[in-house]
């Protein structure tokens, strides 16, 4: 018998469960999906499952359940499933589908605080961490950074001096895999039934860390290839693993962009450190990219504000609006598309 409440189970998702016209069945949390194929861990053990027709037509992508979904299920021989209903989700870890503007994935869903991981070589990068921090702040994660790799050779100071205007706004750790005191203090900040996401670009260590984290390897972590001295790319899929008396862990595999689906782009100029001086400008709906009494603007003039730090906010700022519109035009369109459907439904045949 598995005890769910070590893997977030809890009041909340039980009360949604007695509202869902299958609360008789059992309920679980998705570990792997593969293509149609989803892992459920149930008190029972583990399941494989497949969705039903109903929560797999007329859905959108982002729609289909994702690892950390609490869903329904049917059970049939001793341990296959068919999924029935998906319990309302919260705090999501979406992002833009490569290659696409307006089209976003679930990642990971009912996520707690997100591990931005990067290395302390040159994978370090204020600004990507800012992408990943916008997204996951958009659906109320909390963000942490981790920097990993921490047993190299790099600048301290440097890093220290870098990190000091974020450090008000989420934690920071230096880990190393082969600095267990490091690793125990991650650990230390997850709690019993708390969910973790991992997120970061490949070969920083995600793996690894999570394996350290657990104390014993439950995801394969990538080789080092002697030519590069970089890691191989290794994860093909989500897994979901616990930590003995602590947390829930999610693994993501590591992306090359992590594309932006925010539905509040004004949200940006708070996260980027921009609100500051955003609040003394002129006009209360200034884009700060060319308006008279832009405080954002004069600010990068006498330098007070980086030009990386500015142009960061740009690009994010465009790739947000970019998402946004193409979202909302898109659903005016699936909005009237329905609505024909609609028309030809109530369209009595002709005999
Ligand atoms: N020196 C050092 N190497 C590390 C550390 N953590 C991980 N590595 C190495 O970095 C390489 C990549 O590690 P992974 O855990 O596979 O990285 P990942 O972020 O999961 O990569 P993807 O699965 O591709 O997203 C492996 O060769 C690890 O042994 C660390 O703290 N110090
Ligand atoms: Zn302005």
């Amino acid at each position: 018998m598995i005890n769910l409440n070590l893997y977030g189970w809890n009041e909340e998702l039980n009360q949604s469960k007695q509202e869902s016209i299958y609360k008789a069945l059992f309920h679980g949390r998705i570990s792997i999906v593969h293509r149609t194929c989803y892992e459920v861990i149930a008190e029972d053990g583990t399941f494989q499952c497949e969705l039903t027709g109903n929560l797999m037509f007329g859905k959108s992508n982002f729609d289909l359940p994702c690892v950390g979904d609490w869903v329904i299920f049917q059970q049939f021989d001793h341990n296959k499933g068919i999924i029935l209903d998906l319990l309302p989700r919260h705090h999501v870890l979406y992002r833009r589908k490569s290659g696409s503007v307006s089209e976003k994935q679930a990642i990971a869903s009912h996520v707690d605080k997100a591990f931005i991981v990067q290395s302390l070589d040159d994978n370090f990068n204020l600004r990507r961490m800012e992408r990943f921090m916008v997204q996951v702040v958009q659906e109320g994660i909390q963000p942490v950074l981790i920097l990993n790799k921490a047993d190299l050779d790099y600048d301290r100071a440097f890093i220290e001096e870098e990190i000091r205007q974020k450090a008000h706004q989420l934690p920071v750790f230096f880990t190393s895999i082969h600095q267990p005191e490091t690793i125990l203090q991650v650990r230390n900040t997850i709690a019993e039934g708390e969910t973790v996401v991992f997120v970061g670009s490949s070969g920083v260590g995600k793996s690894s860390l999570v394996n350290s984290l657990c104390g014993k390897p439950v995801l394969l972590t990538g080789e080092i290839s002697t030519s590069t001295g970089k890691g191989k790319h290794t994860s093909t899929r989500r897994e979901m693993v616990i930590m003995e008396g602590a947390g829930i862990i999610i693994d993501t595999p590591g992306v090359r962009e992590f594309g932006l689906a925010v539905d509040d782009p004004a949200s940006l100029t708070e996260m980027l450190d921009l609100s500051g001086y955003a609040e003394l400008c002129r006009f209360k709906n200034c884009t700060h990219t060319n308006e008279p009494g832009c405080a954002v603007l004069e600010a990068l003039d006498t330098g007070s504000l980086p030009q990386t730090v500015y142009d960061n906010y740009i690009k994010l700022q465009k790739e947000a609006w970019h998402f946004y519109t193409s979202e909302h035009e898109k659903r005016k369109r699936d909005k009237s598309f329905s609505r024909i459907l609609e028309e030809v439904k109530k369209r009595k045949p002709r005999l």
